[in-house]
């Protein structure tokens, strides 16, 4: 209706309002920076989101978010008012364990990241490393020689890991130095979504200090990879046409929307700002003209008079 027109919504009438929200049926939503912020739900969210439901419009939640595992982003959906069954939750680290048993995967993998990926792949019956600090305080000699690395391993995952470290770069490094040694990335979003002076080190920060150390490129199975909306369309029948993408990050949440053919709307309570997204409307590339949404608004929230 809308495409790629950043047309703030609020300046519609009522009517082309209601027409934009007849004109999809399932909406796949991103979590962080649109739903909530750490656990604070984002004003109304959870309203607008339980509301569609309502009114009979299929709804997924789709995070790139490896911290948790769908269990327990189906307590937190619980606890913040969101109605959620735990097949409609899609997380990075439920992606990535996905990803490894589609590839029939049978040895070990060493994590960098945390318990969303372990809960994940014990779900799937996938051996791997513990998680949690791994530091060290000698010279670099002295660790090398306190490291034996496990022959087990075949697989390196790095999700998001607030305990990143020398060791832990080291060790991944030097098992992707074996070229059968598969390489996953849950996501590589830059920062998380946080309003604060502080800047909050993305699961891409982690991704890029093991990336550059190794030498090899991972295959990231977290949004913009289109691999999961594949995955969804075939499995619940969904018109790309008829499907809403909500997302505040343009070069991940609004890109898959544009590469999976879906209706796209950006809310400015996460990482894009709109002075970036008016700068991709100027711009004359074709990639930046990619992440530019159809609509946007402020704040989920909005939407709610709207859908009485
Ligand atoms: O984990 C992140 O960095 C972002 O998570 P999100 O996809 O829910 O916004
Ligand atoms: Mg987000």
């Amino acid at each position: 209706m809308y495409h790629k027109s950043v047309t703030y919504l609020l300046q519609l009438t009522k009517d082309e309002i209601n027409e934009f929200l007849n004109s999809f049926d399932t909406v796949l939503t991103d979590c962080d920076g649109v739903l909530w912020l750490n656990n604070n739900v984002i004003d109304k969210a959870n309203l607008v989101m339980n509301r569609f439901r309502e009114l009979g419009k299929k709804v997924f939640f789709i995070t790139n978010n490896s911290s948790k595992s769908r269990e327990e982003y189906a307590i937190k959906c619980k606890e913040l008012n969101f109605k959620c069954d735990k097949e409609e939750i899609i997380s990075s680290a439920y992606l990535a364990a996905d990803y490894l048993k589609n590839c029939g995967f049978n040895k070990k993998v060493y994590i960098v990241g945390s318990t969303g990926i372990t809960q994940e792949l014990d779900n799937v019956g996938i051996k791997h490393t513990d998680v949690g600090p791994d530091v060290h305080c000698t010279t670099v000699p002295k660790l090398i020689e306190g490291i034996k690395l496990d022959q087990e391993i075949g697989a390196v995952i790095v999700g998001f890991d607030e305990h990143i470290s020398f060791p832990k770069i080291l060790k991944a490094s030097s098992y992707l130095n074996n070229p059968d040694c598969l390489f996953v990335a849950t996501n590589t979003d830059e920062q998380f979504p946080l309003n604060s002076e502080f800047i909050i080190p993305g699961t891409g920060t982690m991704v890029a200090a093991v990336q550059t150390c190794a030498g090899r490129k991972p295959h990231v199975v977290g949004k913009p990879n289109t691999y999961i909306c594949e995955a969804l369309v075939k499995e619940h029948n969904i018109n790309p046409k008829r499907t809403l993408m909500i997302g505040d990050r343009c070069n991940t949440d609004i890109l898959l929307g544009t590469r999976c053919g879906f209706q796209t709307l950006l809310v400015l309570t996460g990482v894009t700002t709109l002075n970036d997204v008016m700068e991709w409307k100027q711009s004359d590339s074709q990639d930046e003209q990619d992440l530019l949404p159809d609509v946007y608004l402020d704040k989920l929230g909005d939407l709610l008079p709207f859908l009485k």
